[in-house]
């Protein structure tokens, strides 16, 4: 009964995200230049949490798991991922540009303690500019994602990108990806140590595709 609550809940929500509309934005953009990561670097690895049912929300929102980034960022992106070989280390992609109404629905989902994690759709997320990028790092050697000081989309204080606790080796890996990014033109979210907006994100529009409309 609480299952069946718990979806009716979840498609009542589902349908008002796809129904409502971005908020308006005024000036002068560039053009939107969505281009799929991996068709740049083919070793950049993806596991689109949001296209599973391993995610925070518990089921899927994504039709398709792909990431996509506005060119310049998907180019950075490329440029880190080659400077982590040498260490044995390659970059592991959660998610790119998300269409408007998915942030709306993260919101719409999501306790007033926890907003903090999410963007609000009033604003729009830097991913739906195509300019934040969700990532963690895996290990050459194995193919396996390391382990952080948090756990991907975690609502915690492990999540914070300055967090003190975890192991050595955990805070290591973090502040790698960290100095790689920052070195690259992205800044990391206060809340998130893997979610990173590119600079000059302000110049990108919010979109609300879908990933197969992206051509
Ligand atoms: C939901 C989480 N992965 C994320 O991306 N959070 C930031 C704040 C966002 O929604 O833009
Ligand atoms: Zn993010």
């Amino acid at each position: 009964m609480l299952h069946t609550v718990k979806a009716y809940y979840f498609f009542a929500l589902l349908f008002i995200s796809c129904a409502a509309k971005p908020p308006r934005e005024t000036g002068n953009f560039k053009p939107t230049d969505l281009v799929e990561i991996i068709t740049l670097d083919s070793t950049i690895k993806l596991d689109i949490r949001y296209a599973t049912s391993n995610n925070f929300v518990g089921r899927p929102v994504y039709q398709e798991a792909r990431a996509f980034l506005q060119r310049p960022a998907a180019e950075a992106l490329v440029k880190i991922n080659a400077s982590l070989r040498p260490l044995g280390y390659g970059l592991l992609v959660f998610d790119g540009y998300r269409p408007w109404s998915v942030t709306k629905l993260f919101w719409d989902i999501t306790t007033e303690e926890n907003k903090k994690f999410v963007a609000d759709p009033k604003k729009g997320s830097r991913h739906n500019r195509g300019c934040a990028v969700d990532l963690s790092l895996y290990e050459l050697s194995t193919g396996k994602e390391v382990t952080m000081t948090g756990i991907y989309d975690e609502m915690s204080e492990r999540s914070f990108p300055d967090y003190k606790g975890g192991t050595a080796q955990q805070r290591k890996l973090r502040d790698l990806l960290r100095e790689k990014m920052e070195l690259n033109g992205f800044t990391v979210y206060p809340y998130e140590w893997w979610h990173y907006d590119f600079n000059g994100w302000q110049q990108y529009r919010i979109s609300n595709i879908q990933f197969s409309e992206i051509r």
